[in-house]
């Protein structure tokens, strides 16, 4: 597996201790300009201050410090002189184990609440007004602060809601600042970080696309590189990267797997070749792809087929490259993947979470990979990519391009996927995708996947004459980072239009109809 790349020598640990949104404590420590990473609350004490970690804030979590068997918190972590910020149950745990008392006093707040700062001078709550709203989510409440740290809020279910002691750099609120409802949480946070623990916001995309280049020399040395090249946002960027770092070592390989969308491939051969001047290889995929999805279902098992053959067309890129180029003769080593932060996790390579779905280029790869993987975005959130991306001066239609997945309509057909399915679901793809930019939407829309129910029929009544054909859903989405979305209030008059087009133009699909699920429960894509 890769070298996870490290952004900053000293991160701000976030430990999880099974918060709902430890990845948002994680961005809002970002936006603070400050780099930080989650770790499970069941990695020893010992691991994590070996990370050197510039300051500690423990997250909220759904159990009881008191019940048996809670995750626990190691003193340790409180005697390393290390600032430490604790949230709800990582406040509860903090008091806990501070000597402070826990319990469930049947007080329990839920949502925006108001209140009461006693000091607004205080290290957490300087430039603040005593009466803010903070967003409450619990049932056990602090009744008696640990000796020596001072009470400096307090709700009316909550009296000591928010505890500092600026000697040991101990800090704790029992709210959630991270929740965008807490209407000063940001400011509460960033008053820990900056004036707590004393750090300095420095994480630039300046700095980080610094640091990045210097690893990513570091690690390929004078090797050549594969960079696998989707023409997306992830990808680009870790392309244009890697060029800084190591020029003329690196081949792109765009692989057209026959799973694209309409006009693709020529966009990333003609486009990104001009905006950047790469050496770009294009492997055309397609009868490989389809040939090993015949038959094929099941959503896991696509994704790990489609895995493995675009491994498998690497492999056979980096044979063909060695005898090709200014770098003649010299093997391949190393594959350069987009991989970001959210892919990993949702691969269940995060932090304890579970695998919900195999994206190709983590939990879909093969277990015999032969090369050595470089993801210099593998800790980063797509918005924070498409900073990188602008510092390094990609192209900004290219930057501000909506994701589309590397297994492509593959995740698109519930069904088999077959050279008929495809055809239909890319004519109405491309519909949709016309239509809502004609509208203007692109930039307000994360992407609108178009997806064909190949294993669905329903009856419909077109020219006069029944049709028995599939449905299309489409599933616009509102997104920060694809963590968490909701459903696009598309305007009726443009769904209309792309509804009519779609059963007129496109034989086979006789219903269009609309996704109004957020994530969760939903995914964005439907397999
Ligand atoms: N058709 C393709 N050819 C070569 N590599 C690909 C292809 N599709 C995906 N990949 C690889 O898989 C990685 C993950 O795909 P993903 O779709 O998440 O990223 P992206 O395409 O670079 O960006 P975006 O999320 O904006 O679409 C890409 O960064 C790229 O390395
Ligand atoms: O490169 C990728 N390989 C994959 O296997 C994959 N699966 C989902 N996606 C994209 O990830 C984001 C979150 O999607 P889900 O809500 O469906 O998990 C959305 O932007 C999806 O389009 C993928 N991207
Ligand atoms: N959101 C939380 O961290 C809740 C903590 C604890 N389970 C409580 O109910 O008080
Ligand atoms: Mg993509």
């Amino acid at each position: 597996m890769s070298d996870t790349p490290h952004l900053s020598d000293r991160p701000v640990l976030v430990v999880d201790f099974g918060a709902q949104y430890a990845q948002l404590i994680a961005r809002r420590v970002r936006e603070a300009k400050v780099f930080s990473e989650v770790v499970p609350s069941t990695m020893p004490a010992a691991e994590m201050l070996a990370k050197e970690p510039a300051a500690i804030i423990l997250s909220g979590g759904p159990s009881s410090v008191y019940e048996e068997g809670a995750p626990s918190l190691d003193p340790a972590l409180l005697e390393a002189g290390v600032p430490v910020f604790g949230m709800c149950y990582g406040f509860q745990a903090m008091v806990q184990a501070l000597g402070g008392t826990v319990e469930k006093t049947g007080l329990s707040e839920y949502g925006s609440t108001p209140a009461l700062v006693s000091d607004t001078e205080s290290t957490l709550f300087n430039g603040q007004p005593s009466d803010q709203s903070v967003w409450m989510s619990h049932g056990d409440s602090a009744t008696k602060a640990p000796d020596g740290m001072r009470v400096t809020a307090e709700t009316s279910g909550a009296p000591v809601a928010a505890i500092e002691d600026d000697e040991r750099r101990l800090y704790g609120v029992q709210w959630h600042p991270e929740v965008m409802h807490s209407t000063f949480g940001q400011r509460v946070l960033e008053n820990f970080l900056l004036r707590g623990a004393g750090l300095s916001g420095e994480w630039t995309p300046h700095n980080v696309v610094e640091s990045l280049v210097e690893q990513v020399k570091e690690t390929v040395g004078d090797k050549r590189v594969l960079c696998a090249l989707s023409g997306g946002v992830d990808s680009s960027v870790a392309a244009a990267l890697v060029q800084r770092a190591v020029g003329d070592q690196l081949t792109c390989v765009f692989v057209d797997h026959g799973l694209l969308r309409a006009g693709e491939a020529e966009q990333v051969e003609q486009d990104f070749v001009e905006a950047t001047g790469v050496d770009l290889v294009v492997v055309d995929a397609k009868e490989q792809f389809l040939g090993a999805l015949a038959g094929v279902t099941d959503p896991e098992e696509k994704r790990k087929i489609i895995g493995r053959e675009f491994i498998r067309v690497f492999e056979q890129a980096a044979r063909d490259v060695v005898g090709s180029g200014a770098r003649e003769g010299h093997p391949v080593e190393f594959l350069v993947q987009g991989t970001l932060y959210p892919d990993v996790v949702e691969s269940g390579g995060g932090t304890g979470t579970a695998n919900i779905k195999s994206h190709h280029n983590v939990g879909g790869l093969p277990d015999d990979l032969q090369f050595k993987l470089v993801e210099p975005l593998r800790l980063l959130f797509k918005d924070e990519v498409r900073q990188v991306g602008l510092e390094l001066g990609v192209p900004e239609e290219i930057v501000w391009r909506q994701p589309f997945p590397g297994p492509g309509l593959g995740i698109r057909i519930v069904g088999e996927v077959t050279a008929e399915n495809l055809e239909i679901l890319r004519a109405a793809d491309q519909i949709a995708r016309r239509e809502l930019s004609a509208a203007g939407l692109d930039r307000e829309i994360w992407q609108c996947p178009v997806v064909l129910l190949a294993d669905v029929r329903s009856v419909g009544v077109q020219g006069d004459g029944r049709t028995y054909g599939h449905p299309v859903v489409l599933r616009p989405v509102s997104s920060e980072d694809a963590m968490t979305a909701d459903w696009t209030r598309v305007p009726y008059d443009v769904l209309a239009k792309i509804s009519t087009r779609i059963t007129n133009e496109v034989p086979d699909v006789n219903r269009v109809v609309l996704d109004v699920t957020s994530k969760p429960p939903g995914t964005i894509e439907w397999e």
